[in-house]
């Protein structure tokens, strides 16, 4: 579970956000809406640990996430969260299936091969797996994000904008799979996005 109180977070005097509270439980999957510019991304970033709030509380996993050292911030991260980015970044010089290992590296678990298998297999890029990720299309790019997201069995999943590049159909896919995918590990799961084509594929939303 992920929730967020009274967070407040400024770039700059001009240019300071104020978000509304959000909870996602354990299983459950949250939306959050908003136009270009809104600070959808910086909110993920605040959720994600990657930034600190000028004010406010993160509790995740039932543990308060502000206030901590940056070491405990990192580990906090690195056990409880998977990210998916809006435009992937990967190691370009690493194979699909070494980038997806580097989760299990980051967080000092042990490279589970085994895992990145299978999730390759339930996202359908198997065939990928040996071969630098800048040979896959943007749609290839996105699961095999997912199934790095998913290697540690984070309790929280947050995608920034993970349909936005994507057709009609891939947005779809991937939609069901990030849902699918959370829900057999029962983390919570929160999109941001201005894509209102999944307006109707969440029932708990919030609009920025
Ligand atoms: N590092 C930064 N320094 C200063 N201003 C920033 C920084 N990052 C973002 N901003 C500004 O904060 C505002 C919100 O940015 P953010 O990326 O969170 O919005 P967003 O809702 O995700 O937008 P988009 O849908 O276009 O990605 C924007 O006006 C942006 O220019």
């Amino acid at each position: 579970m992920i929730s967020s109180k009274n967070l407040r977070f400024a770039y700059s005097s001009q240019k300071k956000f104020s978000f509304p509270d959000i909870t996602c439980k354990d299983k459950e999957t949250l939306l959050i809406l908003g136009q270009s510019g809104k600070g959808k991304t910086t909110l993920l970033h605040l959720l994600a640990l990657l930034i600190t709030p000028d004010s406010g509380e993160i509790v995740i996993a039932n543990n308060p996430a502000i206030g901590l050292s940056p070491i405990q911030t990192t580990e906090m991260r690195a056990k409880n969260i998977g990210i998916i980015y809006q435009r992937p970044h990967f190691v370009s010089s690493l194979s699909v299936l070494d980038n997806i290992l580097l989760s299990n590296y980051l967080a000092n678990q042990k490279q589970d091969h085994t895992k990145a298998k299978q999730l390759a297999e339930q996202l359908g890029f198997a065939e990928h797996l040996a071969k630098k990720t800048a040979q896959l299309s943007q749609g290839e790019q996105q699961r095999v994000s997912i199934a790095r997201s998913l290697m540690n069995n984070p309790n929280v999943i947050l995608a920034d904008e993970p349909t936005s590049n994507l057709d009609d159909n891939n947005c779809q896919k991937v939609i069901e799979l990030l849902k699918k995918q959370s829900a057999s590990i029962g983390a919570s799961l929160v999109v941001v996005t201005h894509d209102r084509r999944l307006k109707d594929e969440f029932s708990n939303q919030v609009f920025l």
